[in-house]
């Protein structure tokens, strides 16, 4: 597959023409557009909201993207949308699954699903009416999308591939994304997923809530964590091959279909600053401790929702890179704690520190508000008794989608899975009481 081009920079007003002379100068909506196109413009904020978190783009098209027919409801029992749909009842233990198997390796070749079908829901909170709160997905697939493109009503989508790399068709062009990278889909825009190396896996993060971005840096200064210019935006791509294709809408937490007769992805040209991302997580800057202490791990955030609350997020997108440990006198991994924020984390590939064997590539944990949790006995006697030389954490990459509201687990991920933990509490049983009286 040949190398895409992309436009760089983190909400740049960019501007993007697959044919030249189609996009619009000194005006967005000329009484007619060059070459016939329809001009469409996609808000992923009130038009009202204040200039520096303003986020639109207009699309120049071949047909607006109404012409669509009527939608039927889709059935998809694995997706689930909001509070209202998790556990009634969600026991105060942390929780941790296994890596789900690939659904070629689990069920043979007929068992395909695409990117939707694969869609499984772990945790959900807050209500994408009340543009609150996030789920946390995985995706197991193994079918690429064709004539079927996916549109999301109820929140923006953080794609976090873990296996198979994954070509992304969005209206505003391609994004090539392998694990190690993130992508990033706005509220409302139409995309599909191909897998040009087979079955794929990954975790979503549904933010319900305001859209992300780049924290900020405080005392860090004008440069570090991600920077703006390695988030790449895609240049104008449309597809040319004429026939029926199937929209598939997530509206109010249900799924919808419709047919109509054109591809969606006939934007010919487009300009603004809400646009889908690619960022590789090798550029993040990390900062950590040069003296003592293991910091806060929001030194880690590459995205940010807030919420109407200053510094209690929506959902922080937080990774744990490659980098030196050098603190000294510290015991260096995570601290014993319990956060009043709930920590849904996923691992792409190697070991996490807290949990060097029993939390696999593909796994996932939840520690919800309050929950005590750390490193498990293994990493704490490891930790304890370890040489504090310059130390290289090296081939890992973990992440947490860390929100200010409680994480209710699904059904699937409590029952219908089977990849729940039962006994995951065990890690820190073999904890004792060292305590000497002087
Ligand atoms: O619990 C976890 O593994 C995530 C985490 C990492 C860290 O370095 C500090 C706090 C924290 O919640
Ligand atoms: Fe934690």
């Amino acid at each position: 597959m040949s190398e895409l081009t992309y436009q760089s920079g983190f909400g740049n007003e960019h501007a993007s023409e697959a044919v030249p002379g189609s996009l619009p100068l000194g005006r967005n909506s000329p009484q007619k557009v060059a070459h016939g196109l329809y001009a469409e413009l996609l808000s992923g904020t009130a038009f009202t909201a204040p200039r520096a978190e303003n986020l639109r783009s207009w699309m120049y098209r071949r047909q607006p993207s109404v012409v669509v027919g009527a939608y039927q409801p889709l059935a998809q029992p694995w997706l689930k949308t909001g509070a209202r749909e998790g556990a009634a009842a969600v026991p105060p233990d942390p929780l941790r699954w296994a890596p789900l198997a690939l659904p070629a390796e689990a069920d043979g070749a007929d068992a395909a699903q695409d990117f939707i079908e694969g869609l499984r829901t772990y945790a959900v909170n807050g209500d994408p009416d009340a543009q609150t709160g996030m789920a946390a997905h995985m995706y197991l697939a193994n079918r690429s999308m064709e004539r079927r493109a996916f549109v999301n009503a109820d929140g923006e989508l953080l794609i976090v591939p873990q296996q198979g790399r994954l070509r992304i068709t969005t209206e505003l062009g391609l994004l090539d994304v392998k694990p190690g990278e993130i992508a990033l889909i706005p509220r409302g825009l139409a995309f599909k997923v191909a897998l040009p190396d087979g079955p794929a896996r990954g975790y979503v993060c549904e933010n319900y809530g305001a859209a992300l971005r780049l924290p900020e840096l405080g005392p860090i200064g004008s440069n570090g964590l991600a920077n703006p210019r390695d988030f790449l935006a895609p240049v104008a791509a449309y597809e040319d091959t004429p026939g029926a294709y199937e929209i598939v809408k997530k509206f109010g937490g249900r799924l919808w279909t419709a047919q109509q007769g054109h591809t969606p992805f006939n934007v010919v040209a487009w300009h603004g600053n809400l646009a889908p991302y690619k960022y590789d997580t090798a550029h993040f800057m990390t900062i950590g401790s040069i003296s003592f202490d293991h910091p806060d791990p929001s030194i880690f955030t590459v995205l940010t929702s807030p919420s109407d609350t200053p510094g209690w997020a929506n959902v922080d997108f937080v990774i744990f890179p490659p980098r030196w440990m050098v603190a000294e006198d510290t015991f260096r991994p995570p601290w014993y704690h319990r956060n009043v924020m709930s920590e849904f984390m996923g691992l792409v590939l190697g070991q996490y520190d807290a949990k060097p064997e029993g939390f696999k590539p593909g796994g996932a944990s939840l520690h919800n508000a309050m929950v005590p949790h750390g490193p498990d006995t293994e990493a704490f006697a490891k930790a304890s008794a370890a040489e504090l030389k310059p130390h290289k954490l090296d081939h890992t990459l973990a992440f947490m989608f860390e929100t200010r509201w409680r994480l209710l687990p699904t059904e699937f991920a409590l029952k219908d899975s089977g990849a729940l933990e039962t006994h995951y509490a065990d890690c820190w049983r073999d904890l004792q009481d060292q305590f000497k009286t002087p």
